[in-house]
């Protein structure tokens, strides 16, 4: 990736501590000034952003406390349109480790008069980012290192000098290039699959590549699928789910005029939409950026060994006065210099979660940042939705019951195939699929078909009311009697199966029975889990409590709550979040996209909805549950590993500080034992987690 064209124009103008005021220079790869000052917004610690078009410059006013200037021009360089990045290239930073290394080596051997020069051009691009950073930030750790390269250089240390320098640029470059190659593979993974949309085209619908459609199009959405434009609405009737844009889960009816945002997916009915922004700049790319650049968002133990590590700096500062006042020699105030904490402090744990984040993506799990992996590894309450998680989601139909002798039992199912054929709910679509395989694939003409969430399907053939869903539907919403066949009712639900009720005039005309095996490593994969620490093993499900309380009894789970709605999903996790749970939710955003929202972590499914992808903190790239346990088991050792290194980092560098404030270490002795034992913790925070030692064929 190279840096974006228009971000390497970007010029510091003028700047006031909280404030600073950016050039850039006016060219065709530009952003315009709204998305420039949208994509500014988004930044982490940034309060407010304004574009001056005219003067082509952005005014950025942040929190100096929790963000710098160094990190806002990296996050817009992150934010760029075309993928691009301001940081350093992996080669450039190995580039700069090299030269420090020839330059360590070099000066050892080099006759006396090279070494300053030489020396000194090496360490003059951290002694400046030191500087700029004193006058950006005050002092913090990078200007205590300044000041130690500094301090050895006036001294014509020379090897104290380089050593650091060296050890310096091979951390920096470490934690960056392990950083990349997890940030390279997360948004690989991020970008939505380009599928094919409808669009009319004098008059006719063809179908195109969703990247094809321009500005302009009318783009035509039915139900199920994702809106894949920002645009208006110019004929139709349709509901709309804004929850993967605006994180609840209103469904808004949308007509001519209204506005739609791409993200947001189409629940019911139809819509002709003007594309007014295609591609990159919808709604929807900007949110995949938006998650993108969370990835730069810090964790709490992030934040512990940040605030750690800043309240040392003062300190570190003052030891190192008072060494050199005591022992009369700036040897020792250059060696405590080296020995602040900052570096192991901050950059272990940072890579320790990156270093995770890219172990699980490797290992089938997209972690959406440190946050995530965090909290996955705080759990204690593990709630799974049923169908499409803990069970397969391909069901099967088994038996087909019509209880009115002029219903065929493959009548019974193309009747009931006829209202579900317009559904992606998995049992619509395996109705579906069993009509396509009777022999007649006979089909009943309708009237328009109506969905009701969590229930069912209503519409009318000859003049009749039909009705397919839940036995609570059915019963209870259509106030159709089924007792009269309550034993046939029972067997079925006796032999574990899922029961759709067919509603037709009034009367129970029949009853469809699907199976829905459970996945073969379930019941292993909450084994694990409860292994791994988790107390609590829940299930959710819109299902009937029968077929619950069977499911949750095979795999031993804690409780289950039956027959929901998504909202009622969405309102059990709330409950148990109010009572102190920390919940991670497993799902795959059919019918429960609000409980993933709501969740301490959710966790999609592989075969989830869009929707779920974009709100999940986790993401399954394989259909296979025993990721789950892969995921806790990967936060569990990133946690623990941090827990150990910020042990190591705090007990190790106290004992060279001390020994360098007595006097007893010199600058290089310091500066090996220093880096090097940040370079181990480093080693060891980078470490792979390996998942795979634990992993069940799934
Ligand atoms: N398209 C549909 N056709 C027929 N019945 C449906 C349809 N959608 C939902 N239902 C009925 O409503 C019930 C609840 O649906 P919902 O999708 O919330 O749960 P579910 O399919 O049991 O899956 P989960 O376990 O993930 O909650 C289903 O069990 C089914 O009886
Ligand atoms: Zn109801």
């Amino acid at each position: 990736m190279t840096a974006a064209p228009w971000l390497r124009t970007l010029e510091v103008a003028h700047r006031l501590p909280g404030r600073v005021r950016l050039r850039y220079r006016r060219n065709a790869h530009a952003p315009d000034a709204a998305v420039l000052e949208g994509m500014a917004r988004l930044i982490d610690g940034v309060t407010s952003a304004r574009v001056n078009a005219r003067a082509a410059s952005l005014v950025i006013d942040f929190d100096a406390q929790r963000t710098t200037l160094m990190a806002i021009v990296t996050a817009l360089g992150d934010l760029g349109w075309d993928a691009v990045k301001a940081r350093p290239r992996d080669d450039e930073g190995a580039g700069a480790v090299a030269a420090a290394l020839a330059v360590l080596v070099g000066a050892s051997v080099a006759p006396m008069p090279a070494r300053l020069p030489l020396s000194l051009a090496a360490a003059l691009p951290m002694l400046r980012a030191g500087v700029d950073d004193y006058r950006e930030n005050g002092v913090t750790s990078h200007v205590l290192e300044s000041m130690a390269v500094a301090i050895s250089l006036a001294r014509s240390d020379f090897l104290a000098a380089n050593a650091t320098t060296f050890m310096l640029a091979l951390g920096e470059y470490m934690e960056q290039s392990i950083a990349r190659r997890s940030d390279d593979l997360l948004k690989h993974l991020l970008r939505p699959s380009s599928d094919l949309i409808w669009v009319l085209r004098d008059g006719e619908e063809v179908q195109i590549p969703a990247g094809e459609v321009a500005v302009g199009d009318t783009v035509v959405v039915g139900a199920g699928a994702v809106i894949p434009v920002d645009g208006t609405v110019m004929s139709g009737e349709g509901v709309v789910n804004e929850a993967a844009m605006t994180g609840e889960s209103v469904s808004a009816i949308k007509t001519r005029g209204a506005k739609v945002l791409s993200g947001t997916t189409m629940e019911d009915g139809r819509l002709a939409i003007y594309a007014e922004q295609v591609g990159r700049h919808t709604a929807a790319a900007r949110i995949a950026d938006y998650v993108e650049q969370s990835l730069t968002a810090k964790s709490e133990a992030q934040l512990d060994a940040a605030r750690l590590a800043d309240r040392l700096v003062p300190t570190v500062l003052k030891l190192a006065g008072v060494s050199a006042v005591l022992t009369g020699d700036w040897r020792a105030a250059a060696s405590v210099l080296q020995a602040d904490y900052s570096c192991a402090l901050k950059l272990a744990t940072p890579v320790a979660f990156k270093s995770a984040m890219f172990n699980a993506g490797q290992a089938g799990i997209l972690v959406k940042g440190a946050t995530a992996l965090e909290r996955l590894a705080h759990a204690d309450t593990f709630i799974f939705d049923k169908t499409g998680t803990l069970t397969t989601g391909h069901l099967e139909i088994t038996d087909s019951i019509a209880f009115d002798s002029t219903y065929s039992a493959e009548d019974l199912i193309c009747l009931a195939a006829s209202v579900e054929e317009h559904y992606f709910h998995p049992l619509a679509l395996a109705v579906v699929k069993a009509a396509r395989a009777t022999d007649q694939h006979r089909h009943f003409d309708h009237t328009e078909v109506q969905f009701i969430v969590a229930h069912g399907v209503a519409s009318e053939v000859k003049g009749q009311r039909i009705v397919v869903g839940s036995r609570h539907f059915v019963e209870d919403h259509e106030g159709i009697d089924v007792s009269a066949h309550a034993d046939v009712v029972e067997r079925l639900y006796l032999e574990g199966k899922t029961l759709l009720f067919i509603g037709f005039g009034g009367r129970l005309l029949g009853i469809l029975a699907l199976k829905d095996s459970l996945r073969v490593d379930a019941a292993a994969t909450i084994a694990r889990l409860r292994r791994a620490g988790v107390k609590r093993v829940l299930m959710l499900t819109g299902d009937h409590r029968d077929r619950a309380a069977e499911l949750a009894d095979q795999l031993g789970l804690d409780g289950f709550h039956a027959e929901l709605t998504p909202e009622d999903k969405a309102g059990i996790i709330a409950g148990l979040n109010a009572k102190g749970a920390k919940i991670a939710f497993v799902g795959d955003g059919v019918n429960d996209a609000p409980a993933l929202a709501g969740a301490h972590v959710g966790v999609a499914m592989q075969k989830g909805a869009d929707i779920a992808r974009l709100t999940a903190d986790v993401v399954l790239l394989e259909d296979s549950i025993a990721r789950v346990a892969d995921a806790r088991a990967l936060a569990n050792s990133a946690m623990a590993r941090i827990a150990t290194n910020y042990k190591l980092t705090v007990g190790l560098n106290t004992a060279i500080l001390g020994l360098a404030a007595l006097g007893v270490l010199s600058p290089v002795a310091t500066a090996v034992l220093h880096n090097g034992t940040t370079i181990g913790i480093l080693l060891n925070a980078f470490r792979g987690s390996a998942p795979k030692a634990d992993r069940r064929p799934g």
